[in-house]
């Protein structure tokens, strides 16, 4: 929605509305001419400035508690939770024309080609009226970031990277128990090799930007997401439309901005 507007509003200025209402008193169709009314072009409104919306992205290992943290994001700042992999297996379900080759990658643990994600996520980022997303389980590979910059022509404004040792993310998924065809020891060695190759730079790369926030993935959902709490509660933007207004409690050992 939020390009949508950006890309429509100024196309109408104030003369054209005028215009549209005396062509709709005078019984013509819009688009048919009234001779006497011409617009100038000093006369054109200038658009309102449309604000980027809020974007985060969710980077972390498979089994790192991404999607458990973003309930909670959810729930206290309002985000808009969208998940890659939420996406992905909902063409599966839907056996849409991407469905197989969709299902074949993520019981390989591969990575599904970068355009078919991100048309995905624009999709999402089009039709919703949020102004603040949660984008989980995305960019994975220098590849999938390349994809978004160019077809969404938007930066993220923070990118979370949960860091969690693997025999802890081994022993999360292969108990995750949501029936997930890749939630098996075989597919998880893979994930974790794919990881390591490809959302490694990706994690540098925000890293360098300065827009990386690191936390430790170990302890319980609570304790952790008292590290979440004071990132966003740094930015104003997320304060206004919280469900609630959390205090600070920083544990400066356990979230480390990179920048
Ligand atoms: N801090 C935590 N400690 C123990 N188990 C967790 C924690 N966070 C999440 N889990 C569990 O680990 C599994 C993987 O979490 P999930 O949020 O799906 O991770 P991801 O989206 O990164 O793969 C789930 O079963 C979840 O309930
Ligand atoms: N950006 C993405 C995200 C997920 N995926 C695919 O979807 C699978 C599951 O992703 P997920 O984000 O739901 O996985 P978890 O990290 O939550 O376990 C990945 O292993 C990939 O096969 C992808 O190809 N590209
Ligand atoms: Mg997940």
């Amino acid at each position: 929605m939020w390009r949508r507007v950006a890309l429509l509003s100024p196309m109408i200025s104030s003369s054209s509305r005028s215009l549209m209402l005396k062509q709709a008193a005078s019984g013509l169709k819009v688009g048919e001419s009234l001779s006497t009314d011409i617009i100038h072009p000093e006369e054109r409104v200038s658009p309102p400035k449309e604000k980027a919306p809020f974007i985060t992205f969710v980077l972390g290992g498979p089994g790192s508690g991404k999607g458990t943290q973003c309930e909670k994001i959810v729930e206290t700042f309002g985000l808009q939770h969208l998940s890659a992999g939420d996406l992905l297996r909902r063409e599966i379900a839907m056996h849409t024309d991407n469905g197989d080759m969709i299902l074949n990658l993520i019981k390989d643990g591969k990575i599904v080609p970068s355009e078919v994600t991100v048309k995905l996520i624009q999709k999402e980022l089009e039709s919703s009226d949020s102004r603040k997303f949660l984008i989980d389980g995305f960019p994975r590979t220098e590849e999938n970031r390349v994809a978004f910059e160019r077809i969404i022509r938007a930066d993220p404004d923070v990118v979370l990277f949960f860091d969690c040792p693997e025999e802890e993310m081994v022993k999360r998924v292969l108990n995750r128990n949501q029936g997930r065809i890749d939630d098996n020891i075989t597919t998880m060695k893979k994930r974790l090799k794919i990881f390591n190759a490809l959302n490694r730079p990706v994690i540098d790369y925000y890293k360098n930007k300065g827009k990386l926030y690191t936390i430790n993935a170990v302890g319980t959902v609570d304790d952790i997401f008292q590290h979440v709490l004071p990132i966003f509660n740094s930015f104003e933007q997320l304060k206004e439309g919280s469900h609630v207004n959390p205090q600070s409690h920083l544990g400066p050992s356990l979230v480390e901005n990179s920048s």
